[in-house]
């Protein structure tokens, strides 16, 4: 689902490379943590996927995209199968949680009674029905990334890619929102995770790929954190 072959990423104003010679395969269904200190490349890693960046050297598979020779006009169609979910939630403050989680199909040309018919839906999954005239500025941390993840989701990616997502919220919230992304993996999305949190990445026991100074130093089946990080 998501290949990474021998990528490089040099940025032009950085005399390092943000990632060096990286190989990566992750499976449909897979759930993968990418771990690693500040600016050893997480980031470009997921900006990479979205064809925000491009590599100076490698190729770079997402499903059938091939995301480095793909022409500019079918970026979108990417895009349309990676939904995304950011530490800083970045949701429309003037728009109620439906009208936030539709707007997200609107803009992909989705019709109206489609639209209606889903929004409910997949607001009972990541549990916030009861609140979709709600405004972003009226619901905890935890409701913010809920609808978040909703707006993410309910276009039904075959990838979601999640940058830190628990970065703002405390320790019981960020439990329910990783059972939440666990329920969305289990539907067969494959989920990448980047995040410091030790504790998540300690309970889970899933994959982890981590990166130091842009390379990958692990990849671990079933890993934890590390000892003394
Ligand atoms: N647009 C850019 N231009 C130049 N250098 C960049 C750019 N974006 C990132 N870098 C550099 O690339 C390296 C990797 O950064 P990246 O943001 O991918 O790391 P990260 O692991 O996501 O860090 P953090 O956990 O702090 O978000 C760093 O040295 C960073 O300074």
């Amino acid at each position: 689902m998501i290949r990474l072959e021998e990528v490089s990423k040099v940025y032009k104003t950085s005399t390092r490379p943000a990632l060096e010679r990286v190989s990566v395969n992750i499976e449909k269904g897979e759930f993968v943590f990418l771990i690693g200190p500040s600016g050893s490349g997480k980031s470009t890693f997921l900006r990479l996927l979205l064809r925000e960046e491009t590599p100076s050297k490698g190729r770079v598979m997402v499903s059938n995209f091939d995301v480095v020779k793909l022409a500019r006009r079918r970026v979108p169609r990417l895009r349309q199968t990676i939904g995304c979910v950011f530490q800083d939630f970045r949701l429309l403050a003037n728009k109620t949680v439906a009208e936030n989680v539709a707007f997200a199909l609107e803009v992909i040309g989705k019709p109206a009674p489609t639209i209606k018919k889903v929004v409910p839906e997949v607001l009972e999954l990541v549990g916030l029905d009861g609140k979709a005239d709600r405004l972003p500025n009226e619901l905890s941390g935890g409701e913010q990334q809920r609808v978040a993840i909703a707006r993410a989701f309910v276009n039904r990616p075959l990838v979601l890619l999640a940058d830190e997502p628990t970065g703002n919220l405390d320790p019981d919230t960020s439990q329910d929102i990783m059972l939440l992304l666990e329920r969305i993996n289990r539907t067969g999305t494959t989920v990448l995770m980047a995040t410091h949190d030790h504790s998540i990445v300690d309970s889970m026991r899933r994959r982890v790929v981590e990166l130091q100074l842009g390379r990958v130093i692990r990849d671990d089946a079933r890993g934890v954190y590390g000892i003394g990080r």
